[in-house]
């Protein structure tokens, strides 16, 4: 799978990390920055560049890290088309794929450690969406929402 990945200053080194181990998981990636922790950037324009990778550029999902991955999930929720989540938790990463389609997954890199962090990551790559009809039902009625349908 093709996976971008996107952080501002308060996701550097988590970005770093979950590049590494989507590689060892044999992922292709597409690292869009930033590795300057001083940085200063503004998380919008990481969000910005994520989702029009996973809309644009052939990559299949997104992962967005910033302080505490909630700006990350606000700004990348404004975007037609993306499915945004902040996640903690093992079954969201997983469960937020099979149900709801999240083609981002979002993190705080000040909030959760490096090894929850790699958890997420793999079960959100490794999740594949059910495609039953309540979700699809569900899905659509967001899709009207957002003026895409
Ligand atoms: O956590 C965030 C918003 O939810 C942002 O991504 C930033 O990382 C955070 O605001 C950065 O804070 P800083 O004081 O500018 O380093």
């Amino acid at each position: 799978m093709k996976v971008a990945v996107s952080a501002d200053h308060a996701g550097v080194p988590m970005n770093e990390v979950v590049i590494a181990e989507l590689r060892k998981l044999g992922h292709e990636v597409l690292d869009l920055g930033t590795h300057d922790p001083n940085s200063g950037d503004d998380y919008p324009d990481r969000a910005a560049d994520i989702t029009a990778a996973v809309l644009n550029q052939g990559c299949e999902r997104g992962i967005l890290i910033c302080g505490s991955g909630v700006g990350a999930s606000v700004a990348a929720n404004k975007i037609k088309g993306i499915r945004a989540g902040l996640c903690h938790d093992h079954y969201s990463a997983h469960q937020g794929v099979e149900h709801d389609n999240m083609n981002v997954l979002c993190l705080g890199g000040r909030v959760i450690g490096t090894e929850t962090a790699l958890d997420l990551v793999r079960a959100f790559v490794s999740a594949k969406f059910t495609n039953e009809e309540r979700h699809l039902r569900r899905l659509h009625k967001i899709a009207v929402m957002e003026g895409s349908r």
